[in-house]
């Protein structure tokens, strides 16, 4: 369900036009396995330029490759459908892919090409939908395996608001248990853990140096943000989801230097901001006007929660029970 909602927020967002697959069972289906084949291929397709030609047939099903294609079909569907509405005929303004549609390439001052265009409208439905519903299943298993982290964002939230109405992101930015609690959900699990690769430039004066290492031009180098996330030299008890860590006077070590869920520098993600957002509008919703509880709170207090890296995690599927508060 959490993907069905990032992927809904985000197409309404980014092209003005909701897929509703909360509420459609079979686009559901079809665009979250195809998500999750796009995140189990990228990162082979990744490296594929280091392989021979024609292993690619090999190690990926036709069923998959299928599967994948539907939710490429999909971003580009809704591409093209905003290029058809124009500037009048969007449920709503001023959209992500407006702002895209009307953009001039810095070098020609032409507008992006279609061919451009159909990379950024996937791009946008990847990194901006299974990410941010990554994280929110992180946050929420470890909230239901720790109850008292749970009581202490409820009241904080039921303690602030005294209607669902009231609830809206500019005062939710001033709750600090809130913000603490996604900061540690996106440290102990971050939606992309792995290494997030950069190249070393051909500029004066040549090499790169850190530390006793030397890397020339060319070489491919990145860091691991689980390796950062989980170093007990930035973090105490990196293994343990404690939220208090991230709140002013905490006597807990919490080296923000060493936080990068979002990458660092000019590459680094560009809806960061959109996802606090949404993080903090769905947790803050959620913990208001439901109560959750694991569906089998043994078997994922014995197994754990744990991701597998593939540039961006897949995740285990986690079982929950709903009721209204
Ligand atoms: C918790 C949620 C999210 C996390 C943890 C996350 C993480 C990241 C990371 C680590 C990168 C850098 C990849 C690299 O350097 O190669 C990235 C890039 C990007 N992200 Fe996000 N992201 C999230 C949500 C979003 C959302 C909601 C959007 C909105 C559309 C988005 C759009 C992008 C885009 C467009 C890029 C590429 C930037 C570029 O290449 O210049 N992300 N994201």
């Amino acid at each position: 369900m959490l993907g069905a909602l990032s992927m809904d927020i985000l197409s309404d967002l980014c092209f003005g036009k909701c897929f509703d697959t909360l509420n459609n069972e079979k686009e559901r289906d079809l665009i979250l396995e195809g998500m999750e084949k796009s995140v189990q291929m990228v990162l082979k397709e990744g490296t594929m330029h280091r392989w021979p030609k024609g292993i690619w047939d090999y190690i990926h099903s036709k069923e998959d490759v299928v599967k994948r294609k539907y939710v490429y079909q999909k971003a580009i569907g809704a591409m093209m459908e905003r290029i058809q509405r124009g500037d009048e005929g969007g449920e709503r303004g001023g959209d992500i892919f407006s702002n895209l549609l009307h953009a001039k390439q810095p070098e020609t001052g032409k507008p992006y090409d279609q061919r451009e265009l159909m990379g950024e409208a996937i791009l946008l439905l990847v990194a901006g939908s299974d990410t941010t519903s990554t994280a929110l299943t992180v946050i929420i298993w470890h909230l239901l395996a720790n109850p008292e982290t749970m009581q202490k964002l409820t009241s904080e939230v039921c303690g602030t608001y005294s209607s669902v109405e009231d609830i809206k992101y500019q005062s939710l930015q001033s709750l600090p248990y809130l913000h603490a609690v996604i900061e540690e959900g996106l440290r102990i699990c971050p939606p992309s853990p792995g290494l997030i690769p950069r190249v070393v430039v051909d500029r004066s004066p040549g090499n790169l140096v850190i530390g006793d290492h030397v890397f020339p031009p060319g070489t491919e180098i990145g860091v691991c943000n689980i390796s950062l996330h989980l170093n007990s030299k930035y973090f105490d008890n990196p293994k343990t989801f404690q939220p208090e860590r991230w709140l002013q006077d905490s006597a807990l070590k919490c080296n923000k230097t060493a936080f990068s869920p979002f990458s660092l520098g000019p590459r680094a993600c560009l809806g960061r901001n959109m996802a606090y957002m949404e993080m903090s509008l769905t947790l803050a919703l959620l913990v208001y006007q439901l109560k959750l509880s694991f569906t089998n709170p043994e078997k994922e207090l014995q197994d754990g929660f744990d991701v597998e890296d593939a540039f961006v995690a897949l995740k285990p599927k986690v079982r929950v029970q709903v009721a209204k508060v």
